[in-house]
């Protein structure tokens, strides 16, 4: 399915310095050495950036990044998804000097700055180090969070943005008419809403080599499950790692975010489904879905089985593997009762990636076995794309 390996230019080969908790049964923190993605992550103190690195991460609340103690010294955080990445939380002071690695062994820039910081200091700093990525790295991705955006009004919102926007590229045209093509992408970002996830997830997708044939597998997948918008999220970090060509729209991408969020909350529920207890649940088909049973063909590595009393707006259903012991849970909300209706479906892909799509509430429930049987190719084609990008990380 892929054409060739995808080659990685600014990867390193380490050992997990943080290992995360385990988040719904779904993932462990490898202690093997893995070639990972490097992100750094750049900004004055107290512009955000462990704040960031911890709520998209490690489930931090984001009220509690106020507790948050002033980073001293560099800290590696890695993070497992359809890549392995490692993000370098630097502390404020740190310069291109006392960085401690090459420019060149980082894929991405991201430079966390206070939307109130109109001021000289945060720029040059910016400045500084976009000089120095590009005379480096030309490749780099350059990326501006213009940070704790929910503090301000719209108005005033989309001012500092702009201002920040303009004195940036003002000082780089300053300091040489060349610096006119440098690519810098500026996001509105907070923790205390979705934007901090809608961003991290551009910036992700320009790291994912695969990008290309997950979007073509997406795009099938609507075309053939009358879908109007299908992310492939990471369940852990809600980043979204692929989605099909129609425009993302921020409400669809919100609701998605905190529908895997509730799920993520419930998943301890089901625990004794997991992996860990290598029991499956007992089967209690449910009455819609055996109605459409005989239509759909019988996935090729799975059978299902469904938690029973489940409520009439939502399902959740447990498939287990029967050859790896590994589950696949679907789950589905109604999202506007009344006719035509909305339905959002979610299908866990692989330990780390779920499928969130938005269907026609009439698709949901009167062809339940062709969406299932569509499912059950999306996982396979997502998981022969997973492995080739692992083979070529691993150099087999
Ligand atoms: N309002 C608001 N506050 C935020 C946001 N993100 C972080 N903060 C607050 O900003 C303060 C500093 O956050 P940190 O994450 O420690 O900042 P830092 O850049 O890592 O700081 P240093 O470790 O000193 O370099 C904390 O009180 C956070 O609660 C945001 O999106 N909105």
């Amino acid at each position: 399915m892929v054409n060739g390996p995808p080659s990685y230019a600014a990867t390193s080969t380490t050992t997990p310095i943080v290992n995360r908790p385990q988040l719904n049964g779904h993932r462990t923190a490898s202690s093997d050495a893995v070639t990972r993605t490097k992100i750094l992550l750049l900004g004055l103190r107290r512009a955000g950036k462990t704040s960031i690195q911890q709520v998209l991460f490690n489930n931090l609340p984001p009220k509690q990044t106020f507790y948050l103690e002033t980073t001293m010294r560099t800290v590696k955080h890695a993070f497992d998804t359809v890549i392995p990445l490692e993000i370098w939380d630097c502390p404020g002071n740190i310069t291109v000097e006392t960085l401690g690695a090459p420019l060149s062994h980082f894929s991405t820039m991201i430079f966390v700055i206070d939307i109130r910081d109109l001021y000289n200091n945060p720029i040059s700093k910016l400045v500084e180090f976009i000089v120095a990525a590009y005379r480096e790295n030309p490749n780099m991705s350059l990326e501006v969070f213009v940070h704790k955006a929910e503090k301000l009004q719209e108005d005033d919102k989309i001012e500092n943005f702009r201002q920040i926007h303009e004195r940036v590229s003002d000082r780089l045209l300053d300091i040489s008419p060349e610096y006119e093509q440098i690519q810098l992408n500026f996001h509105l970002t907070s923790v205390y809403d979705h934007s901090l996830h809608e961003a991290f997830s551009k910036v992700l997708h320009k790291l994912v080599e695969s990008l290309p044939y997950l979007e073509d597998l997406l795009n099938v997948f609507c075309a053939n499950s009358q879908s109007p918008k299908a992310f492939l999220f990471d369940t852990t970090s809600r980043l979204y790692i692929a989605t099909d060509a129609s425009p993302v729209d921020s409400a669809t991408h919100n609701l998605c975010c905190d529908y895997l969020q509730m799920l993520n909350s419930f998943g301890s529920l089901y625990k004794s489904a997991t992996p860990h207890s290598r029991k499956p649940l007992p089967f209690t088909p449910p009455p819609s879905a055996s109605s459409t049973s005989s239509l759909s063909p019988v996935p090729p590595r799975s059978s299902s089985s469904t938690s029973p009393g489940t409520p009439t707006s939502s399902t959740t259903r447990l498939t287990p593997h029967p050859s790896k012991d590994l589950f696949y849970p679907s789950a589905a909300t109604s999202l506007h009762p009344s006719t035509p209706g909305t339905t959002l479906t979610y299908h866990l892909i692989t330990s780390q990636l779920a499928l969130l799509a938005l269907l026609p509430t009439s698709v949901y429930e009167g062809r339940r076995g062709l969406l299932e049987f569509n499912v059950v190719f999306f996982r396979e084609g997502v998981q022969e794309i997973c492995e080739v990008e692992k083979e070529t990380r691993d150099g087999r």
